[in-house]
């Protein structure tokens, strides 16, 4: 029944399931290909999704191979409910993490119900245990009626309502379900020297974590158009918050090609301060404002110590050294290599992550969470390093890894922070110095439009003196750096339009024209295209962001689910997933189509429009 074939899903055809510390990729073959325990950037035990099946994967299925198959989550849950449809019948499996307040971080439970819906089918369950990204074995025993797994610090648990046997390094169990029969398996994380191990009760750990999302779900506000999916981007970007930590991961994977079969694969599995930031609006703004607290602290700890030594990304609980290096045993998805885990982009100058955190805390205040004295400390000496570093080239937000220049959306970024910390400090009575601050945002403003705007375009461009565009200047309007009405931004949105989209998606940049550093290209980057219709709503075009926004919720999967990116050949989505970024922009252009989102709120920050003589040049 395990695929003989070992190629590997479409990425659609996965949906996610997770305790808000890790997360695991199950697939509609009823497969979970990937699981990292216990955090969700720690080593995978389930990797098949990288590489072969023998890396790892837990499939429970009809023993024939052949079905059809429907999926949803149970309502506001993070339940998942497969049903096999068969010849002998039908199948409903039913997969979860437990979520339970008393869990440490160390600690991670599957539990996997599988019930017989009509008929009698032949099932089958096959477990390959594969720790560290798939390349070690465990030795495995029988403990009481349990299997135990274990290679060095790792182990896992085994516990079923059926026979199981070990064949070939492989678990397995044959079963035949009848109508109304059900079947429980239970796989538990812990530390091997974590001896005594406590299985829970399934059925009581299933209604305990219904209630817990249907409880978490209920303390947020929204109730706009297009709920359903904008619910599930918000307990899609809930579970890839750790609740331990308080951080919020950009992704639950690593190496998920942005084109396929080539080498653009990055580990996401990491905190890094822009992603981590859009999401607190996300949450923040819809009324979760529990997450946005946590971070804060996450974040104060993560950023503690010199404010040169500021790093742009983070592990999960702050960790600073997340150096990148190649898994060569793991093929890749659907032979996209190298795998890697890590990200080097943690040593670089991104300009831009000091205006998302400026402009996050600014939102905090202003919706009432009023932080401690020691927040603005930090602050300040943050804007201090920005004082004498906002001139200087860098990497900029796509994290190029062609050599740093002065790219004109870090510029703007740079001029959001002191924008905020002059707003804060007159808006609460905070220490400055205001005056200087004011200074510097004007200049900077000025430099913007002096040095990015391109006359012969009527565009701003992506660095200082370049023809290329960049979809990260859709942000300009939607930061408040200008109006959304402005000739300059209308020229800019245009010009994209015009010479940066693909089957009518945004791509960030044309990777031949940008010297990224980087072989081969990618897809259209689904949060730029939401950032589209943002600036389409702001401008008054209001059905064509109507329409560009129903095209890109179609491209969600069954389950609701988005990756980072869209190959229109290949019609597939591609890039990590499920990725918040992409969730994050779904939901606030929601907002935004609906009059009460992000953009009109930062719009209203705004100065007032002008012709943009200034900056013509
Ligand atoms: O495409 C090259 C870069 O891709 C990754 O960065 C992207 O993902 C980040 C996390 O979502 C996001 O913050 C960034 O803006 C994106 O460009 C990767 O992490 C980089 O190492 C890589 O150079």
């Amino acid at each position: 029944m395990s695929d003989p074939k070992n190629e590997n899903l479409p990425i659609e055809d996965y949906a996610l399931i997770g305790n808000t510390i890790t997360g695991a990729l199950v697939g509609k073959n009823g497969s979970i290909d990937w699981f990292c325990a216990p955090r969700l950037d720690s080593a995978a035990c389930f990797a098949a999704l990288l590489g072969d099946r023998d890396n790892g994967h837990w499939q429970i299925a009809p023993a024939d191979g052949t079905w059809t198959v429907r999926r949803r989550y149970r309502d506001n849950t993070l339940i998942l409910e497969t049903e096999f449809e068969t010849s002998q019948g039908c199948a409903r499996l039913t997969d979860f993490m437990v979520m339970n307040g008393h869990d440490s971080e160390e600690h991670c439970r599957l539990v996997r119900i599988v019930e017989g819906v009509s008929g009698s089918i032949d099932m089958e369950m096959v477990l390959v245990i594969r720790f560290y990204y798939g390349s070690m074995v465990p030795w495995v025993r029988r403990v009481g009626d349990a299997r135990l797994a274990v290679a060095g610090p790792d182990s896992l648990h085994l516990t079923a309502t059926v026979p199981v046997y070990g064949h070939d390094q492989t678990t397995r169990a044959r079963f035949t379900l009848t109508a109304g029969q059900r079947e429980i398996f239970h796989l538990g994380y812990q530390p091997t020297h974590h001896t005594a191990y406590e299985p829970p009760e399934p059925l009581a750990a299933l209604a305990h974590t219904e209630a817990w999302w249907r409880t978490w779900v209920a303390q947020g506000h929204y109730e706009g158009p297009w709920r359903t999916i904008v619910m599930r981007s918000l307990i899609t970007l809930k579970a890839l918050t750790c609740r331990s930590t308080g951080a919020i991961a950009a992704a639950l994977t690593t190496s998920l090609p942005e084109q396929l079969g080539g080498t653009r694969n990055w580990d996401y599995r990491y905190c890094w301060l822009r992603d981590a930031t859009f999401t607190l609006w996300s949450l923040l703004t819809t009324g979760y404002t529990e997450e946005a607290v946590a971070w804060r602290e996450w974040l104060m700890r993560a950023v503690a110590g010199h404010p040169a030594d500021l790093q742009i990304v983070y592990g999960v609980a702050g960790e600073r050294w997340i150096g990148e290096r190649e898994i060569p045993w793991l093929r890749g998805y659907e032979g996209a290599s190298p795998v890697r885990i890590g990200n080097a982009a943690a040593d670089q100058f991104q300009i831009d992550v000091y205006g998302e955190l400026m402009d996050s805390l600014h939102l905090a205040r202003s919706v009432g969470l009023n932080p401690e004295a020691h927040v603005w400390d930090i602050q300040r000496a943050v804007m201090g390093f920005l004082e004498t570093h906002w001139h200087l080239p860098d990497d900029g937000i796509w994290e190029m890894r062609g050599g740093r220049r002065h790219f004109t959306h870090s510029k703007v970024m740079a001029w959001v922070a002191f924008d905020r910390a002059v707003k804060d400090a007159t808006r609460y009575g905070l220490e400055g110095p205001v005056e200087r601050w004011q200074e510097i945002r004007d200049t900077i403003h000025a430099d913007v439009c002096a040095h990015g705007f391109n006359v012969a375009k009527n565009s701003f461009t992506q660095y200082y003196g370049s023809e290329s565009l960049d979809a990260s200047l859709l942000m300009m309007a939607l930061v408040g750096f200008l109006p959304a009405t402005d000739a300059r931004i209308v020229g800019t949105v245009r010009a994209i339009e015009d010479e940066l989209m693909d089957d009518g998606l945004v791509l960030r940049y044309r990777p031949q024209e940008s010297n990224d550093g980087l072989p081969g290209t990618e897809g259209v980057f689904l949060p730029c295209s939401f950032w589209l219709v943002d600036n389409l709503v702001l401008q008054g075009r209001d059905s064509e962001a109507r329409q560009l926004f129903a095209r890109l919720v179609g491209l969600c999967n069954d389950v609701g689910l988005l990756s980072e990116e869209y190959d229109p050949a290949a019609r597939r989505l591609v890039g990590n997933f499920p990725q918040a970024f992409t969730h994050v922009a779904l939901v606030n252009s929601a907002r935004n189509l609906a009059g009460d989102g992000p953009a009109a709120h930062r719009a209203r920050n705004q100065p007032a429009a002008t012709g943009g003589a200034e900056a013509r040049r």
